[in-house]
């Protein structure tokens, strides 16, 4: 609600008569929007279109003339009309010389043409000052007042004056401009509302890759080894077995995952004894797609849980309780005594993984931008590292205390597998022990000194720079 009052009121008032009125090229879906809430702010509008007496769909109180009529009336036009119809621009060159043009164009394709759209604009009519801005705002969220999710609108032009105006008029209406640079930065801003989750690509095909192994792991060694070794059909462990055990395993190795980046880069300073040189690539990506890695790790621990409470009242474990109970009662025995050892085993397991959840979902809460952005560098790297660390040991404990010594039992390995929660433990305990080893009090002073800005010179750089007269300390 606020929102929309804030976006009624021009926040700038310097705007002289003729800055105050607004061109723009095209009445189709994106110029009546912009108009709408040009109008909105305290601007008033002139369109320019091919038709001005057909174009009555336009919001009321507008101008409709034609494009060389409308461009004289203001000294910024918003150009609201696809790339492949810039042509006719060719015969107003004269009308828009020394006028601020804004190409708020898209594409249908990631590098559709090797220019940019507002590049091309500016070869198209050489005379004016082009800005490119605004497209990464959908006609609807400018016109429904939807904003608050894509509130920031890229703008950048070869123009700094031409730039800095448009940026006012942005924020006039509502909305928070970015400086983006020059020109050359277009191409890039065009690409923006072309990509589709481009941080999360990586993590989900981790994921995807991950859940796909582990679910033909524990097909084979659950459910096709039951059918062939003891001609069991068991094929409902699909349902609610196996991907109760996709999910914990999964879960942990992206958490796992996440924290083993970290611990390269410092193996990486380390052994090359300085910070100012570039991780390899690959490492880089990684490192930027750890939040999302760590998320998508949380989501499946959530579904760990649930499918955890469900449990008790699945119809094969009621089933096997009751049977198991009636069969003592009928031959009157009792088949086990109350054992202290699996009662601690089973509460340390439960309880390790109740507080490893907790932390999990403490670090997911964290890493959302409105929380993140209420904590300093400090707080954040705090809760980020130390906590995650605790996250990633708690969780590897309560797996390793649910296996216990399963891992031990031959009868464990069907056709000489290792049970399923063994592969959840092998890169969270590489990653523990690296990490152990890397803040023993030796190695820790190095990397902090390293990451401090300290480098280690080698005995070549040192000869040199003797030879070059120069003297290193
Ligand atoms: N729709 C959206 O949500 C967004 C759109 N954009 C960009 O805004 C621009 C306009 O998009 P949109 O409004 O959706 O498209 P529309 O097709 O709805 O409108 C385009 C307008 O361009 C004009 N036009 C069409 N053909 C020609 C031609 N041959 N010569 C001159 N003018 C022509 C017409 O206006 P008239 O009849 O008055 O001449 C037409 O209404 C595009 O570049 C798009 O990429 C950017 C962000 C979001
Ligand atoms: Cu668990």
């Amino acid at each position: 609600m606020e929102s929309k009052s804030v976006n009624l009121i021009p926040l700038r008032t310097d705007f002289t008569e003729k800055h105050n009125n607004i061109c723009i090229f095209g009445s189709g879906d994106f110029g009546r929007s912009l108009g709408y809430k040009m109008l909105q702010s305290g601007f008033s509008v002139t369109y320019g279109s091919r038709n001005p007496d057909a174009a009555d769909m336009l919001p009321r109180g507008v101008e409709v003339l034609s494009h060389a009529e409308a461009a004289q009336k203001s000294s910024v036009i918003f150009l609201a009309v696809h790339r492949n119809h810039y042509s006719f621009l060719s015969e107003l060159t004269d009308v828009l010389q020394g006028k601020i043009l804004v190409d708020v164009s898209n594409n249908l394709k990631i590098n559709q043409y090797p220019e940019s759209n507002a590049e091309y604009l500016a070869q198209i009519v050489p005379g004016a000052k082009v800005v490119k801005a605004l497209n990464t705002v959908s006609a609807w969220s400018l016109q429904s007042g939807t904003l608050d999710a894509n509130r920031q609108v890229f703008v950048c032009s070869n123009d700094s004056k031409a730039k800095r105006f448009v940026m006012d008029i942005v924020r006039s209406v509502g909305l928070t401009p970015q400086d983006h640079g020059s020109l050359l930065a277009a191409r890039e801003v065009e690409n923006y509302p072309l990509q589709l989750f481009p941080m999360w690509r990586l993590p989900l095909c981790i994921c995807a890759g991950l859940t796909v192994f582990v679910f033909l792991y524990c097909l084979l060694t659950m459910v096709i080894y039951a059918a062939v070794n003891d001609n069991k059909d068991v094929s409902y462990y699909i349902a609610v077995s196996i991907p109760n055990k996709i999910f914990p395993i999964v879960s942990l190795m992206l958490l796992a995952l996440v924290y083993i980046p970290g611990v390269f880069a410092a193996i990486i300073q380390l052994y090359r004894g300085t910070k100012y040189r570039r991780f390899p690539n690959w490492l880089d990506r990684w490192m930027l797609c750890r939040k999302q890695l760590g998320l998508v790790a949380l989501a499946y621990a959530f579904l760990h849980a649930i499918y955890t409470l469900i449990i008790p009242i699945r119809y094969f474990v009621s089933f096997r309780r009751n049977n198991n109970i009636i069969e003592q009662i009928l031959t009157n025995a009792t088949r086990s005594k109350f054992a202290l050892s699996s009662t601690w085993r089973s509460d340390t397991y439960l309880a390790l993984g109740i507080l490893g959840f907790f932390f999990y979902v403490l670090l997911g809460i964290t890493s959302l931008p409105s929380v993140s952005n209420a904590v300093n560098w400090r707080e954040f790297r705090f809760v980020q590292s130390k906590l995650g660390y605790l996250t990633l040991l708690l969780c590897t404990g309560h797996a390793m205390v649910y296996g216990w010594d399963r891992f031990l039992l031959i009868s464990r390995y069907m056709w000489f597998l290792p049970p399923a929660y063994t592969l959840s433990l092998v890169i969270p305990c590489v990653v523990l022990v690296l990490k152990l080893i890397l803040i023993t009090p030796c190695l820790d002073k190095r990397i902090t000194k390293i990451r401090q800005g300290w480098e280690r010179v080698s005995k070549s750089q040192k000869a040199a720079s003797l030879k070059n007269g120069k003297v290193t300390v």
